[in-house]
């Protein structure tokens, strides 16, 4: 494990009033301890997660439109509004890693092809494989060594069977590669990965819970348990 601990430095803030510190869970934010080598962040939809992820990823010097540190180009729109205001701390420190932001993966993939890089992700262009052969590629051929990982919503483009595969991945980087993830995610699959640390965003704080607690094991558990009846109540007509 590498990163330990992110502070906002409020002292810094002049204003809570507008993005990115008025979203509720920036707005109590003091510091996060990090204490697993997987980190998952949830939380409803507009709750912070890529705000902050994305500027952890800014800290890091990973570039914003997602990537490692070399990976130099630009996507609009894709700076780090809270970057700035963030201090990490590490013990060890490293520089190695990777931003993935599943909204702009295909200009990640153009960059590569322009810089004729296609080798190092299986040989094959990433913009001609499927976009979940793609991800895979890349957790496959590029993530390795003593590393951080910052994913956001990598299950965009995988099957269920693929997130598995992703598990299995993110199994063998922690333990023989000493790599560390933090994942913001929507996907019961990847969240019941063990001994992770699950950092909610949901009720304006970040806090840990445990994965039985969470909507997203709950509601599917729920869903699949009692399929019609939720169906029924969900279509019902008002009244
Ligand atoms: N560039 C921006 N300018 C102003 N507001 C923004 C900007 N980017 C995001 N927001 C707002 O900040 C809030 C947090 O957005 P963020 O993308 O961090 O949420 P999230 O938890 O990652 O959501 P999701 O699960 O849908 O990906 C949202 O209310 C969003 O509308």
């Amino acid at each position: 494990m590498f990163l330990r601990n992110i502070q906002l430095e409020r002292e810094k803030i002049e204003s809570f009033g507008s993005y990115p510190f008025s979203i509720p869970v920036i707005k109590d934010l003091d510091e996060i301890e990090i204490t697993a080598p997987v980190t998952f962040f949830i939380g409803e939809n507009g709750t912070g997660k890529s705000t902050l992820l994305e500027a952890i990823a800014d800290k890091c010097e990973f570039n914003t439109a997602g990537g490692g540190r070399n990976n130099v180009y630009e996507v609009d729109a894709s700076a780090s509004a809270l970057g700035d205001y963030i201090r990490l701390s590490w013990l060890p420190k490293v520089t190695n890693g990777f931003f993935l932001r599943a909204e702009s993966f295909y200009h990640f993939a153009t960059h590569i092809d322009q810089i004729g890089g296609a080798h190092a992700y299986g040989g094959r262009s990433l913009h001609h494989q499927s976009h979940g052969e793609s991800f895979l590629s890349l957790f496959l051929h590029r993530f390795r060594g003593k590393a951080i990982y910052l994913l956001d919503e990598p299950e965009a483009a995988l099957s269920p069977n693929r997130q598995f595969t992703f598990l299995r991945i993110i199994h063998d980087l922690t333990r023989k590669e000493d790599c560390q993830f933090i994942i913001a995610t929507h996907s019961p699959i990847l969240l019941g990965y063990p001994d992770a640390e699950i950092l909610s965003f949901d009720d304006g704080e970040i806090r840990s819970v445990n994965y039985e607690e969470t909507d997203h094991y709950r509601v599917t558990k729920y869903f699949l348990e009692h399929r019609e009846k939720f169906l029924e109540d969900l279509f019902a007509e008002e009244e």
